[in-house]
Parts: C-alpha cells; structure tokens; sequence
C-alpha cells in the first residue's frame, strides 16, 4: 500500500534525517515507527502525505509515485493527528471535525451529521460537540484529533506522537480506543512513537529507526523483542522491557541538574555551539520548547518561535515514577527530560543513563538487603591479612 524505496532526505544545513529507506506497508495494517528522538520518525511519515519530501528515492502509494500525484487530492485520502491535537482555537469540535468534508465537498449539514457519528465513533459525547477545543481536557482534545482526522473517512491515517501529551492514564485509554477502531475500521494506520511499550501494544509492526535515520529492523514486535537485529535494537527494547520495575519506582531520590534556560527575549543575547541546546521558557519558567543554534538564528532572523523550537520532550513531576522521567529524558530531542512543578515550571533536567543508574542502585540496595538473608556472614574482618 506504501512503498519507500531508497528514500533520504537530507535538510538544507546537511542534516540527514532519512538514510536510504526501503520500507513496504501492507493495506489495513497498523505500522510503528519507533526509536529514541532525531532518529527520522516524522521526517519519514511526513514523506507519506507530501509535507516533506525526500532527497533521493520515491514514496507510493497504492502503486503510484506520490510525488507526481496533486498533493491536495492525496491528501484527502490520509487523516493526520498530531501530538497537540491541532484543532483550530475558533471552532467549535463539531466544527473541527467537519472541516475536512466540507473541504472534499460535502454540504455544511451532511458534513456536521458525518462529524456527529464520528465524534459518538470515538467515544466522545455528543454533548460536547458544541464547545471550544480550550473547554475541553488533554484527552477528549485527542478524541476529536482523531476525530477529526477520520471525518472523510481517509484509507491511510498517520498519526505523530498523538497521545504523548496526555497523562498515562488517559494514554491507555486512548489506546485501548484506537485498538477497538482499527478492529473496526481497518486503516491503514502508520504512528510515530519513541515508547517501546506503546509500539508493541499497538503495532501489527514495529519499524525501529536508529541514529542518522537508519532503519534498524521492521518485524513484528514480539520478533523485535525476542530477536533484535542489531545491537542498537538490543539496546532500545533492553532498556524499557529489561526494566520493568521503572513505573514501580519513586523519581523523587533524583537529584536535578540545573537547565540552561531562556525567555524569548533572552535569546536576542543567548549564545550556544552547535550541538547545544537550551529550554526556552516563559517568564514564569513554563518550557515553550527546545532551541539549538540553527534555531536562534531563526529567530534574530524574524522567524516565530514556535517554528524554531523542537517540541520533542515530555516533562515529569519530580514525584512521579523513574518510567516517566527515563520517557521525558528518551523523547526529547536534547536528550535531557524535564521535570516541572504543579505549575508547569520547569525545575532542573535528568538524562536517561542517569534514571537507568538511579534504577541500577535501587535495585542493587534491595538486593543487599535480601540477600543478607541467605548468605553466610563473612568474617572478613576478624581474619588476618
Ligand atoms: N527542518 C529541518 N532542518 C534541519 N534538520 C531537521 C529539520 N527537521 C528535522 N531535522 C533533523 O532531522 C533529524 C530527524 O528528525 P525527525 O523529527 O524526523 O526525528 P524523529 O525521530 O521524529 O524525532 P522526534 O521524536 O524528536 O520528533 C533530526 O536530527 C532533526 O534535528
């Protein structure tokens, strides 16, 4: 049904984000696009739907070249949701929904019925059909996402880190609900993700993409537990399933490092090397997102910020569990998770190999302590040398 073959795409400051991909989607399944942040998730899902497109290669779909088919029509044919769901602020959901059918045609008063059952589809009540995506919660606001993305009833939907916003309760809800719609629906649904657990709960087949956008394995995702390709795949799944007691464990024992921080006026003085990164905060130190130096350099250059900063990164409650700050450290394209107080401030940063070391120790601590029960004392210190 989708077809990559050879495609790279390569960004104008030389960045490859794609590294020669051949990759076939069958029809009706549903493919995962997994790896740790910068590994070419996105880059290679936009490439689907004609948002980027590749350097060398070609993509198609159902058989045809995409790049020679009208964009527009394409994509028609493909719902897309995003993390932040991306309703428009002004609309009401009814209307959100409603927008890609009137869009393709339909008359406003069959496009609002079709978005009414699709909303009831998603598991939404249909009493909130006529509110402001800001009236509503993280998760019904992915609802309508989805919603939104299935009004014209697409073939393909694509979906981009569509529940990583939410909080890990609502998360399995909303999986539990794209389980249901697919055994319903059958799409063929590809879904970018950096969480191993989600990968394998939802996907028919994984594709793990690793460091300068290398396909590292495509397989199903029991073959890419039990059976990794690659000592990079090894890693990746070892690091989540090897540890399974990270949601069982406290983050609080954590100590912070202190994040280079700046507000948006700060960045007209802020200096940083290439490699670099610093959380752009507002004033009350609420992170707005991640800059690198091409990034503020668009921004002294007059660019929005919001164009120039790299969403990728959850945040944690330093109270939360160690499995949301090793999360928060994974996603982020800094490689450095945030942890934020009850006000959403940021409070200091944590890297991943520090919450596998915090986990290692804590775990090495329980073991002394049950281990004293069965070994022998040692008399190691009333013997002589
Ligand atoms: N417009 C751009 N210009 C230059 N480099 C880019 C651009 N967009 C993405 N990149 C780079 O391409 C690489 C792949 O990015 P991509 O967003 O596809 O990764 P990803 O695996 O989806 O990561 P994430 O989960 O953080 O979104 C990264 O190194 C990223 O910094």
């Amino acid at each position: 049904m989708i077809t990559f073959s050879g495609v790279t795409k390569r960004y104008p400051d030389g960045t490859t984000a794609v590294d020669n991909l051949d990759l076939h989607i069958e029809a009706e399944s549903f493919t995962v696009f997994v790896g740790p942040s910068g590994c070419g998730k996105t880059t290679s899902m936009r490439m689907i739907n004609r948002m980027i497109s590749p350097t060398a290669g070609t993509v198609s779909v159902n058989g045809r070249d995409i790049a020679s088919t009208d964009a527009v029509k394409l994509r028609l044919g493909i719902g897309y949701v995003i993390q932040s769901a991306g309703l428009l602020p002004h609309r009401t959901v009814i209307d959100n929904v409603a927008t890609v059918p009137v869009l393709r045609g339909d008359s406003r008063r069959a496009a609002r019925t079709a978005a009414l059952s699709v909303l009831e589809r998603v598991g939404l009540d249909p009493a909130l059909a006529g509110r402001y995506p800001g009236q509503l919660s993280g998760g019904q606001q992915q609802r309508v996402g989805v919603a939104r993305a299935l009004a014209a009833d697409p073939p393909i939907l694509l979906m981009d880190e569509p529940f990583s916003a939410v909080d890990p309760v609502v998360r399995e809800d909303l999986q539990a609900e794209m389980q249901r719609l697919q055994a319903e629906l059958r799409k063929t649904i590809v879904f970018v993700t950096h969480d191993i657990d989600e990968a394998v709960k939802l996907g028919d087949r994984l594709a793990v993409f690793g460091p300068g956008g290398r396909l590292q394995q495509y397989d199903a995702p029991d073959t890419v537990l039990s059976a990794p390709a690659t000592d990079f795949v090894a890693g990746f799944v070892g690091r989540d399933r090897g540890y399974r007691g990270l949601s069982f464990r406290t983050a609080e024992e954590i100590s912070l490092h202190p994040l280079r921080t700046a507000t948006e006026r700060e960045l007209d003085t802020l200096r940083l090397d290439r490699g670099e990164w610093a959380l752009v905060v507002t004033d009350s130190g609420v992170p707005r997102g991640w800059i690198d130096i091409t990034g503020v350099e668009g921004v002294r250059s007059g660019r929005p910020l919001s164009e120039c900063t790299a969403a990728g990164g959850s945040l944690f409650p330093p109270e939360g569990d160690l499995r949301q700050a090793l999360d928060a450290a994974i996603s982020s394209p800094s490689g450095i998770g945030v942890a934020v107080d009850g006000d959403g401030a940021a409070r200091g940063g944590i890297l991943g190999s520090e919450v596998i070391e915090k986990l290692t120790e804590q775990r090495a601590a329980e073991d002394r302590a049950r281990n004293k029960q069965f070994f022998a004392p040692t008399s190691a210190s009333s013997e002589g040398p």
